[in-house]
């Protein structure tokens, strides 16, 4: 039996889920899924956005679809409580440290695109974003200076280990695309990206076959709007991956059409696959959320955590289908709504 644990979460976490999982079900593959709380309803329903229940759910599970987190009334709690902390947790708890983050111009949608067509259309990438480090994890606090300022400080560090192993995926992931690698780092300023580096350009011996490129991270930004299409697999920290990849979404024509996959090796077990979205509260309840993101997340699902390629490829085609005969939400210039997307999909779905 196949188990998918459910984390919902918060926002338009729940509503795009439900998507995922109706596509999911319609496949007939055996499925079990058990749903968790996570996030601020978890922080409400029992103290704590991550409580140890979720966390054994997630631990059982053969793979995990997650919504998302985050929730206004939360911003000003004591850190460990606020949402957020649930998904920074269970990336910690379950070692996923390397995150995909296709961003792929579907056929039709070049008019959502914040670029020109013919630029848009050229997008076919992966974000390799490291996972488990960086700023993210590094200690943080506030504190107050001799003369009385207060500051805030966030720790950013890797260590070789770190880079390496995130460094391994991304040659691996370009021999299995284009033999193209470019590493996004701030070396020129940072002590942390020389190291990433260095490391980096160590490991390159052993991919002679990879074109390997380094670019800094405030030029890769606006390389990606003036030609994504020269990316094929970037590969970069956790923080400058957060960034570009929100970045990216939009040159592809949607933050709601970008799906990841975190996970703690090459091929999968037990997989976290989410939206690279947010809780979105401006649009949460209203049936506004384009759920693609989440649906394709579901596809990556089966393709890394269950060694359903067949049944992946079927997803991708029926999001990429309902999209060529216009299915669109708001964010996409439509009107459908977020069930209505999924309904489109799961027409589509052969
Ligand atoms: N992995 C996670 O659970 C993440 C959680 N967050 C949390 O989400 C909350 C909101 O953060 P924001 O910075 O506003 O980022 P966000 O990604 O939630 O929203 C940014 C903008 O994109 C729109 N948007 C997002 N997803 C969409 C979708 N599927 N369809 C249509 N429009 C969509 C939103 O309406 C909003 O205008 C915060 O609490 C934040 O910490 C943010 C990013 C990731
Ligand atoms: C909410 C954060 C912890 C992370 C984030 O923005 C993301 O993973 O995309
Ligand atoms: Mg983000």
């Amino acid at each position: 039996m196949t188990t998918i644990a459910i984390l919902a979460g918060d926002g338009i976490g729940p509503e795009v889920t439900a998507q995922a999982r109706r596509v999911l079900e319609a496949l007939d593959l055996d499925l079990t899924f058990e749903d968790a709380l996570v996030g601020g309803a978890a922080y409400f329903a029992a103290g704590h956005p991550l409580p140890p229940e979720t966390l054994d759910v997630a631990k059982r599970a053969d793979a995990i679809l997650f919504g998302a987190v985050g929730d206004p009334r939360c911003d000003a709690l004591e850190r460990r409580f606020r949402p957020e902390q649930a998904i920074l947790g269970l990336r910690a708890a379950l070692g996923l440290f390397a995150n995909l983050r296709p961003a792929t111009l579907f056929p039709g949608l070049e008019d959502a695109s914040a670029l020109r067509p013919e630029v848009a259309r050229e997008i076919d990438m992966v974000i390799l974003r490291e996972l488990n480090g960086d700023v993210y994890f590094g200690e943080k606090g506030f504190r107050t200076a001799a003369n009385g300022t207060r500051e805030g400080y966030d720790v950013m560090s890797y260590n070789e280990a770190e880079v390496r192993r995130i460094a391994v995926v991304g040659f691996e992931m370009a021999k299995r695309r284009k033999n193209k690698l470019c590493s996004v780092d701030k070396a020129n300023v940072l002590e942390t990206s020389q190291l990433w580096r260095d490391v980096v350009v160590e490991l390159s011996a052993d991919y002679p076959e990879v074109a390997l490129t380094h670019m800094y991270v405030d030029n890769a930004a606006m390389q990606l709007v003036r030609n994504p299409g020269q990316f094929d697999v970037i590969v970069t920290g956790n923080l400058f991956g957060d960034i570009l990849s929100d970045q990216a979404s939009m040159c592809a024509g949607s933050i709601g059409m970008l799906p990841s996959a975190s996970l703690s090796a090459w091929s999968g077990a037990n997989g976290l696959y989410e939206p690279i979205h947010g809780s979105a509260p401006d649009i949460a309840g209203q049936g506004k959320a384009n759920p693609c993101a989440a649906i394709l997340s579901a596809a990556m699902l089966l393709r890394h955590s269950l060694n359903q390629e067949e049944a992946a490829l079927k997803i991708e085609a029926a999001v990429s289908a309902a999209l060529v005969a216009g299915a669109r939400t708001p964010d996409l210039g439509g009107t459908m709504t977020t069930s209505e997307m999924g309904d489109a999909v799961l027409a589509a779905l052969v």
